[in-house]
């Protein structure tokens, strides 16, 4: 099984969230909070999303990742690999994905005098304070709304990289650095914009752990929440997502294809 592809996608997933943390906090809360936690756990999951889906398509259509350059693969192979690909990184990004929007949810991040400390004094605090408190389960709330959100998503994803890269460039020839990030960069604005309304779901889901459970389940906060809000709660953020995917995801692209390049 060819492992650069979870190298390079463990390095690309860094740098795309080193640049798209602060806009992905202001969706959630505040800023640079919580930034040291992410890096290391997007990393892996993004380690986790490019190798699955690259090996899933070698094994649906016996391309490797270069030759795929000089042959486009079937579009329908890129979107079943990118949706195994969504399904696997969803469990793997769960737990993380939960302390991160605990954390960025939490309005003091350091007691000070005369305010009520924070619930959580880190994301190691966190995980144990929920294990503590909610179970095991507790650390995979909202893990069925972020499934439902990045299988199919992450199937799109990989479908429009892939496809606009091959449309960009001439026939026969590499990708070069402008179609990676162009192709990138769509592919995160496509792949967001479809994922926000299971995204807003996850979020509500993922906090409502933290205090009295308001919601019965998936469904319920769905029905709930457009009858409470109306059906325009599902788009909540949709800007923030579709400003900060453009470049997080157009920069993951060029250096995941730039260190494929390097290491293969
Ligand atoms: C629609 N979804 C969930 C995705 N496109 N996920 C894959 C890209 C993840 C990237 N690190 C980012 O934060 O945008």
């Amino acid at each position: 099984m060819p492992v650069e592809e979870f190298v390079a996608g463990w390095i690309s997933g860094a740098v795309g969230l080193i640049l798209g943390h602060p806009l992905d906090t202001v969706k959630v809360l505040g800023f640079f909070k919580g930034m040291s936690f992410p890096i290391g756990s997007v990393a892996v999951v993004n380690s986790v999303l490019f190798g699955t889906y690259s090996n899933s398509l070698l094994l649906l259509s016996s391309t490797s990742h270069q030759a795929r350059k000089t042959q486009p693969p079937n579009y329908g192979h890129i979107f079943v690999a990118g949706s195994i690909a969504g399904f696997v990184q969803a469990y793997c990004l769960a737990p993380f994905d939960l302390i991160k929007v605990r954390l960025q949810n939490q309005t003091e991040p350091r007691a000070r005098p005369g305010v009520a400390p924070s619930q959580y004094r880190g994301p190691l605090h966190c995980a144990r304070t929920i294990l503590r408190e909610e179970g095991p389960q507790g650390l995979f709330r909202g893990a069925w709304a972020l499934v439902l959100r990045d299988t199919p998503t992450l199937g799109l994803y990989f479908l429009t990289y892939e496809g606009l890269s091959w449309w960009l460039t001439s026939d026969s020839k590499e990708p070069g650095s402008a179609t990676m990030l162009v192709a990138g960069g769509f592919a995160g604005i496509i792949s967001w914009t479809t994922a926000t309304p299971l995204d807003v779901v996850k979020a509500r889901m993922q906090m409502d752990g933290l205090k009295q459970r308001e919601y019965r389940g998936l469904l319920d906060c769905m029905v709930s929440s457009a009858r409470q809000e109306g059906p325009g709660v599902f788009f909540k953020g949709l800007t923030l997502n579709s400003a900060r995917a453009f470049p997080v995801n157009a920069v993951t692209f060029f250096s995941y294809e730039h260190l494929l390049r390097l290491l293969s």
